[in-house]
């Protein structure tokens, strides 16, 4: 069985010509089922642009890069946006729609396809935000919320979707202990109940003890972090 991420030797650059500047050089990663991984580095490492290349919201350059089975290195827009229905996608800014609903909110990445009611839409939604402890907020607005409840209908919403992967950036960041452990617990409960990979940037040191692995970035490679330095041979 092929693994739910592999990388090799991807590189990636801004700009053309003379403006062209690399920041993604031979990068090599794979993700296993169930797998979390975290992804920390200094500001303007790459980081994000990984994420983003591994999300299918921006188009390869060079090097392989197979995410739930598809290449992405010449994958056209269409099975771009296809693959990414089956990701599920946590930001610091959580995106939600202000003009909806929480359940409205979460409702809107479940598949539109013609079996699915709005009924029933609805009723995996609320099944959604009640696993996330906000089984009494889905008629709330983003604003009636806080920024841990908000956060939580993001999670809520990532996983309504039924994603293969997880990919989230600084989901953290802007929450305090509390709300961020519990973010932290529902990812790490989704990946191991379902077996569903995780790729979490952060930079967020309270959270580092969910990881599987841990992986840092410096100026757009891949180098060895502390922690694994610090294991002792066997
Ligand atoms: N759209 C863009 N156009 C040009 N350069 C960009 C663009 N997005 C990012 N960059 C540059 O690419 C480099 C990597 O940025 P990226 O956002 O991937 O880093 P990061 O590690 O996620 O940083 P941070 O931790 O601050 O979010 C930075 O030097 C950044 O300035």
């Amino acid at each position: 069985m092929t693994a739910p991420v592999e990388i090799a030797g991807l590189g990636y650059a801004y700009g053309e010509g003379e403006l062209r500047r690399p920041v993604l050089r031979d990068i090599a990663l794979t993700l296993a089922p169930g797998e979390i991984v975290l992804l920390t580095g200094p500001s303007g490492s790459g980081k994000t642009t990984l994420l983003t290349l591994i999300g299918a919201l921006r188009a390869m350059q060079e090097g392989r890069c197979r995410v739930l089975g598809e290449e992405l290195l010449g994958a056209s827009e269409g099975q771009r946006v296809a693959l990414r229905r089956r990701i599920g996608f946590i930001f610091q800014q959580h995106n939600l729609l202000g003009f909806l609903t929480a359940q409205q909110n979460v409702a809107m990445s479940i598949e539109l396809d013609p079996a699915t009611s709005e009924r029933a839409r609805l009723e995996r939604a609320t099944a959604m935000l009640a696993a996330v402890g906000l089984s009494d907020r889905g008629a709330s607005r983003p604003a009636q919320l806080s920024g841990g409840q908000r956060q939580r209908v993001a999670v809520a919403r990532a996983l309504a979707g039924d994603p293969g992967l997880i990919l989230a950036d600084e989901p953290t960041a802007a929450l305090d202990r509390q709300s961020g452990g519990e973010v932290v617990r529902l990812l790490r409960d989704l990946a191991k109940r379902r077996g569903v990979p995780i790729l979490l940037v952060t930079h967020d040191p309270r959270i580092l003890d969910i990881a599987d692995r841990i992986i840092a970035m410096e100026d757009g490679r891949i180098v060895p972090t502390k922690q694994a330095e610090a294991v002792p041979a066997p």
